[in-house]
């Protein structure tokens, strides 16, 4: 299996021209976080914005309103359930984020439901957590988009009908092939299975990331990424899931658990450094 190297996150993170505006990196919506899982949306819109996303919007539970603005106040917000808005959003958006503690009751299925019918086929849409339940559960037909799945292997299994021990690579190559989408199963090893290529590995990473909202951290990072890097879209997806783990190896060398919020507080450093590595 390909292994994803420091090299090709240098290719994607390039310095900026100089000769640009917030709009020139591209713009996010993150949906999810119900009045349970909030953290988990604050997480994956903190990492948008902090990757480097030009502007980011955040749809959850207005419960969550008051702790986003406190903890993220770059981020704009909007009700989940009100479609007029998200109708209005939508069309605006380089790169959608569906799922993080978006949690499987009816308002989240019509929240998923909604945005499906929504989406345009130029527009990334990245299904994460309890989207990629709901689509597994509800059999959903997946719409016209650049989709990535961000499963870890429980999801994964889900989604694909294999179990932990059937998920070989060749397998879930196979089943990505049916999908048609990009998947990325995530575990000690991520593996990564784009479109028409062989697989990739992360070969970074450590147990100092098993701590919840590590994944909905991982979502905003690939928003951001895809939202304003010029590399191919597959390029950007492979150097935000070595991103994500190559900060949590720094912070690792000092610490014994690695917190998605400080990796998300160490992303615009780490990301300076591979700007100017040759
Ligand atoms: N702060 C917040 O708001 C947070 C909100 N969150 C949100 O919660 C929602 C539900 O997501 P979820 O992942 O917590 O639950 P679910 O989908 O039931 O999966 C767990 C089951 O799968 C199993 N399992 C097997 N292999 C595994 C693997 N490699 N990695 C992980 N699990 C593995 C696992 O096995 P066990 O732990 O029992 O050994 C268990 O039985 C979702 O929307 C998410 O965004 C979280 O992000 C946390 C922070
Ligand atoms: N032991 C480990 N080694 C390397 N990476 C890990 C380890 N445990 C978890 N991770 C990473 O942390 C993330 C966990 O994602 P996920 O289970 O969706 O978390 P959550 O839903 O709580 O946000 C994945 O990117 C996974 O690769
Ligand atoms: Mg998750």
């Amino acid at each position: 299996m390909q292994q994803i190297t420091e090299k090709l996150v240098c290719q994607v993170i390039k310095p900026r021209t100089q000769e640009s505006h917030k709009g020139s990196f591209g713009r996010v919506l993150t949906i999810g976080g119900n009045q349970y899982f909030g953290g988990a949306i604050i997480m994956s819109a903190s990492a948008a914005v902090y990757s480097g996303a030009g502007l980011v919007t955040c749809a959850t539970d207005p419960q969550n309103f008051v702790s986003l603005h406190a903890r993220l106040p770059e981020a704009m917000v909007v009700d989940y359930r009100d479609q007029q808005m998200l109708a209005e959003l939508l069309p605006q958006m380089d790169v959608l984020v569906i799922g993080p503690g978006l949690g499987t009751d009816a308002t989240a299925l019509a929240i998923l439901k909604f945005v499906f019918s929504q989406v345009q086929s130029q527009q990334h849409l990245i299904i994460d957590g309890s989207a990629i339940t709901l689509v597994a559960q509800q059999q959903l037909t997946l719409p016209s988009a650049q989709i990535v799945f961000t499963p870890h292997q429980m999801e994964w299994q889900r989604l694909s009908g294999l179990t932990l021990a059937e998920q070989t690579p060749a397998n879930n190559q196979a089943a990505q092939q049916k999908l048609a989408a990009t998947v990325i199963v995530k575990s000690h090893r991520t593996e990564i299975y784009l479109p028409g290529q062989p697989a990739w590995q992360n070969p970074v990473g450590s147990a100092a990331m098993a701590t919840g909202g590590m994944g909905d951290c991982l979502t905003g990072i690939l928003a951001g990424f895809l939202a304003q890097f010029s590399a191919a879209p597959a390029q950007s997806i492979l150097a935000a899931v070595y991103t994500h783990s190559a900060i949590s190896d720094q912070l690792a060398q000092q610490q014994y658990v690695t917190l998605p919020t400080q990796i998300i507080a160490a992303l615009p450093a780490y990301m300076a450094q591979m700007s100017q590595e040759k």
